[in-house]
C-alpha cells in the first residue's frame, strides 16, 4: 500500500493543496556512498507529468546511480522518492520496481530477436488480445513504423530498432520515464531527428521524463529544465537558456561551450584588465576574479595602422592579437589568436565563413553584457 507523501498533507491548507498541483516524480535528499565515497549527495528534485528535466553532468558525477535508485534497482542509503505524491520508496518502505509505473530506455536497449515488433512492443502489457493490439498499433503510427508491425527486429535499421525501444516502453503507459544516454549509440542526424519524435511522443502522452546525459546539446535540445550535477550533488537547476545565460561559476560556463577567461584583482570594485575595466561589485579588494566569455561573445576589429577601435561604454577597450589558426566549421568559423599582452590564445567563433590568414593582426574586444565574473578559484 502507497503512503503520501507528509507535506502534501501535513501543515497545508486546503486550498494550497488545490494550487499546488502534485509532481509525477519526486525526489528527496537522496544519498548513496560507495566506500568512503557520497556519490549521490543529497540529491532532490521534482517532475510534473509531461516535463522533461535532463541530469546533466561529466562522466561519473553519479547521474546513472540516482536513476538507477528511482527505477528501484539500487537501494539509496537515505531520502524518499514519490510517484504521483505516493511513498514508493524510503529506506525501510520499498516499492518493488515492477509496481513501480515507470519505463526504462538505456543506450543498449535490446530487442527481442526471436519476436515480432509487434509482440516485442506488447511484452509489458496487460489486457485482451484486443486491447494490446490496438495500443501497440497506435504507438507505432505515432513513430510512423506501423508497416513493420510484422517484421522481426534484424530487418529493421538502428534507428527504426531504438523507435521500437522507446514504443515497447512507452506501451505500458508508465507515468515516468527514465532515459540514460539513449541516443549516444546514433549517428549525428538520425540522433536528431529520434530525440525530437521521442520528445512528442512522451509529452503526448504526458509522460514524467528524467534524462541522464553528458551532452550539453542534448540536454539544451530535450530539457524543459536543467539540473547541472557534479561529484554528487546537482549544483544548479533551472531552465535551458537560464543555466546558459546565468551559469554559477567558470566550470558551468565550460560545460556548455569553450570559454575565454582573464584573470584579475578587484580594487574598488572594478577589475582592470587589458579589455579595460570590469565592474565587480561586493569582491574584496586585492581579491582574484575570473572575467569569462565565450568564443562567439568577442567582437573583432580591423588594425588601423597599429590602432584598434577607441573604447566604449558597452565594449572597453580592445586588446591586441595575432592570428595563429582559423578554421571553418560549418555555419560559423573558429579563430585562434595568440594575444600581444600576455601571449595567451584566445578563441572567438563568427558566423559564416571568416577565415583570415595567420599572423594577421586583429583588436578584440568583450561584450560587457555578455560576460562573466567570478571568483577565482584555481
Ligand atoms: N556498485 C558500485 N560500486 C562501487 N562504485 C560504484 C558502483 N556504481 C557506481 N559506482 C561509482 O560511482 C560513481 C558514479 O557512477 P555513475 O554511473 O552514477 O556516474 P555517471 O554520472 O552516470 O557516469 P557516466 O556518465 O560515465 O555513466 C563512479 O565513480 C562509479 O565508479
Amino acid at each position: 500500500m502507497a503512503r503520501k507523501n507528509p507535506m502534501e498533507t501535513i501543515g497545508h491548507s486546503r486550498e494550497a493543496k488545490v494550487s499546488t498541483p502534485t509532481p509525477r516524480l519526486e525526489i528527496r535528499n537522496l544519498r548513496r556512498r560507495f566506500g568512503d565515497r557520497d556519490v549521490v549527495d543529497d540529491v532532490s528534485l521534482t517532475i510534473m507529468p509531461g516535463h522533461v528535466t535532463c541530469l546533466l553532468g561529466p562522466s561519473g558525477c553519479g547521474k546513472s546511480t540516482t536513476l538507477r535508485m528511482i527505477a528501484g534497482v539500487e537501494m539509496q542509503d537515505s531520502g524518499e522518492i514519490y510517484v504521483d505524491g505516493d511513498l514508493v520508496c524510503d529506506t525501510v518502505f520499498r516499492i518493488p520496481p515492477e509496481r513501480r509505473h515507470i519505463g526504462l530506455m538505456f543506450q543498449d536497449f535490446a530487442l527481442f530477436p526471436h519476436m515480432s515488433v509487434a509482440d516485442n512492443v506488447a511484452f509489458g502489457l496487460k489486457g485482451s488480445k484486443d486491447e494490446k493490439r490496438t495500443r501497440v498499433e497506435e504507438l507505432l503510427r505515432k513513430v510512423g513504423l506501423y508497416r513493420a508491425i510484422d517484421e522481426f527486429p534484424h530487418v529493421l535499421s538502428g534507428g527504426e530498432q531504438q523507435r521500437i525501444a522507446l514504443v515497447r516502453a512507452l506501451a505500458p503507459r508508465p507515468r515516468i520515464m527514465l532515459m540514460d544516454e539513449p541516443f549516444s549509440g546514433l549517428d549525428n542526424r538520425l540522433r536528431d531527428d529520434i530525440r525530437d519524435e521521442t520528445l512528442s511522443v512522451l509529452k503526448e502522452e504526458d509522460t514524467a521524463v528524467l534524462l541522464v546525459t553528458h551532452e550539453p546539446e542534448e540536454a539544451m535540445r530535450m530539457a524543459d529544465e536543467i539540473a547541472l550535477m557534479r561529484d554528487g550533488r546537482i549544483v544548479q537547476q533551472g531552465a535551458p537558456y537560464n543555466i546558459y545565460n546565468a551559469p554559477l561559476d567558470k566550470a558551468a560556463v565550460s560545460f556548455f561551450s569553450d570559454i575565454n577567461a582573464i584573470r584579475g584583482k578587484s580594487q574598488g570594485a572594478l577589475t582592470d584588465t587589458p579589455f579595460g575595466h570590469f565592474l565587480t561589485p561586493g569582491v574584496a579588494d586585492g581579491a582574484e576574479v575570473d572575467i569569462v566569455v565565450r568564443p562567439q561573445h568577442l567582437k573583432l576589429d580591423f588594425d588601423r595602422a597599429g590602432k584598434g577601435p577607441l573604447p566604449t561604454m558597452t565594449d572597453g577597450t580592445a586588446a591586441r592579437g595575432v592570428v595563429e589558426r582559423a578554421r571553418f566549421m560549418g555555419n560559423e568559423s573558429l579563430v585562434e589568436f595568440r594575444m600581444d599582452y600576455d601571449g595567451s590564445i584566445m578563441k572567438a567563433i563568427v558566423p559564416n565563413v571568416f577565415l583570415p590568414s595567420v599572423g594577421t593582426p586583429l583588436w578584440l574586444t568583450i561584450r560587457r553584457d555578455r560576460c562573466f565574473v567570478f571568483p577565482a578559484k584555481d
